[in-house]
């Protein structure tokens, strides 16, 4: 159905308090082109502001809470955000244009699950302590404790705005420190949301910040004295810049970057859940997923069937507006990200490509028309050395690639200068453990695609990533630790 639009306005939220500047930015919505908000760019004396209120806040209330009052509280978001679920999904669905259907599901669920395990995990792990031997036969022990990192700057993208954003608030915060939050400037709502929630919630003012701008507002957090470490999830280039950034002031820098991340369907794979995960894995979200499968191997003698069964499947997705309940697939986040993506579909053709399915964007004759659509794509034909199969589009699209044997597979799947996730189909228990561990990625599935367990460790290697949080692999980069060597 069609929405009617009243558009907002999205201050910063600095030291518990709504901020603007009157230097606005259009936000759009993607199913139709249409200004939805103005969200206010914070300059540098808005970054100064945050930036000193968290520091602030790490010795004021906040600082002073016990680990108890600490993990209650941030407990207490993640019920507040279940409160105001309709709030968020109207807020998350306006700026990213995705059905209802996913950001109920996948996006919205997550941004309370973030606190709430991240709280758990916090209270979970256990403090290490070593019996050391002296010279004088007395002895020692070597014990470590945490204490919060600080100002942790965190800048986030626009695929799965809550999500990854609270991914890295949730335990930021559980571990104590204070956030100034950069949110993509194509999705500023959600986080802009948070802000009322942090306040009914009764965290004090400072802990959590909210400055909007594009990536000069976010350069401003990464190269503050005054920020205690950068949390990064977003392309690799940008992830480079950070790292520069960062580099003067020697902050601690958690990144989770892109990734180009292979599927392999061997010959002994139950087909019918392999196209059911392959096709989440290609399509879900419109293909906005650092996780996705833009890749595939299929092993040649079912090679045809999976080709056919996975166009049928997406042939079968359904676009519309995002509350009509049949709808699961939206447009992508933006123009500049369609023509982005639109010009993949065009340079595959160049390199020779079979278009299975899709290949262009779908005409609508209604206001979508404004909007940034593009259709599921499926292509055979290409090259594994493609620029097509080897560079991340961020789109709803895969190419199809044969192969023969388990060897030549891994080595294609590994190929890459990325290595965030890579899933896999076999019924071979032999072969599962087999090549697991030879595929280079951080996250691998079996059989599946996209199973979060957040006690797990979450990141890339090569460029798709530095350090691992989820869990308390977080700890790491969300503590800083001091060993105690008490002589007996
Ligand atoms: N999760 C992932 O792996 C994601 C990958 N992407 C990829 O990145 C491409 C571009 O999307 P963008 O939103 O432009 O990603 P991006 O990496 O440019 O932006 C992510 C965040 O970084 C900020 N940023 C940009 N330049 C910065 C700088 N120099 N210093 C500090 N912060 C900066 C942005 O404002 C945004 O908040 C997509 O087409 C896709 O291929 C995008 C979003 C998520
Ligand atoms: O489940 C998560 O924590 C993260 C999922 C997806 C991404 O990281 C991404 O698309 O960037």
């Amino acid at each position: 159905m069609r929405k009617e639009i009243t558009v907002r306005d999205l201050p910063n939220f600095i030291n518990g308090q709504y901020v603007e500047t009157g230097n606005t930015f259009d936000v759009l919505y993607p199913i139709t082109g249409e200004v939805t908000a103005k969200a206010h760019t914070a300059g540098q004396a808005e970054v100064d502001a945050a930036v000193a209120a968290a520091r602030a806040a790490l010795s004021g209330p906040w600082g002073q809470l016990t680990t108890n009052a600490r993990v209650e509280m941030v407990k207490d978001i993640a019920a507040a955000i279940r409160r105001r679920f309709d709030d968020f999904l109207e807020a998350e669905v306006l700026d990213t244009g995705k059905p209802y259907s996913v950001a109920s599901h996948v996006d919205i669920p997550r941004g309370g699950a973030n606190f709430e395990s991240f709280a758990e995990s916090l209270r979970e792990h256990a403090t290490e302590m070593f019996q050391f031997d002296t010279p004088d036969g007395r002895g020692a022990h070597n014990m470590m404790i945490r204490r919060p990192r600080g100002v942790i700057g965190v800048i986030s993208p626009w695929n799965l705005p809550l999500l990854l954003m609270t991914f890295k608030v949730g335990p930021a915060l559980a571990c104590g420190n204070t956030v100034v939050v950069k949110p993509s400037e194509v999705t500023p709502s959600t986080a802009t949301l948070l802000g009322e929630v942090m306040n009914e919630v009764g965290v004090p003012e400072g802990v959590y910040n909210v400055v909007h701008g594009y990536g000069d507002t976010g350069a401003m957090i990464t190269s503050h004295p005054d920020v205690d470490g950068i949390t990064f999830t977003g392309e690799t280039v940008t992830g480079s810049k950070i790292l520069e950034a960062v580099a003067p002031t020697l902050k601690a820098s958690s990144m989770e970057m892109g990734g180009k991340n292979p599927g392999i369907v061997f010959e002994d794979a139950d087909l019918d859940l392999a196209i059911k995960e392959l096709t989440r894995s290609c399509f879900l979200n419109t293909g906005q997923v650092c996780l996705g499968t833009e890749r595939v191997y299929v092993h040649e003698s079912v090679f045809d069937e999976v080709r056919d069964r996975l166009k049928e499947a997406a042939e079968n997705l359904h676009y519309g507006f995002p509350d009509d309940e049949a709808t699961n697939f939206g447009p992508v986040v933006s123009d500049e990200h369609r023509d982005k993506v639109l010009s993949y579909y065009k340079l595959a053709e160049e390199e020779g490509a079979t278009v299975v399915t899709g290949g262009g964007a779908p005409k609508f004759d209604d206001e979508r028309d404004g909007g940034s659509w593009v259709q599921p794509t499926i292509w055979t034909g290409l090259s594994h050395d493609s620029r097509t199969a080897r560079e991340e589009i961020f789109g709803p699209c895969v190419a199809l690639i044969p192969f023969t044997d388990e060897d030549e597979v891994i080595k294609l799947a590994n190929d890459t200068k990325y290595g965030l996730a890579a899933t896999f189909f076999s019924q071979d228990v032999s072969r599962v453990h087999r090549v697991a561990p030879q595929l280079e990625a951080g996250i691998i599935w079996v059989n599946s695609w996209f199973l979060r367990d957040l006690r797990t460790a979450f990141g890339g290697m090569k460029q798709s990533g530095i350090g691992r949080e989820g869990g308390v692999h977080g700890l790491e980069f969300y503590t800083e630790t001091s060993n105690i060597c008490i002589k007996y």
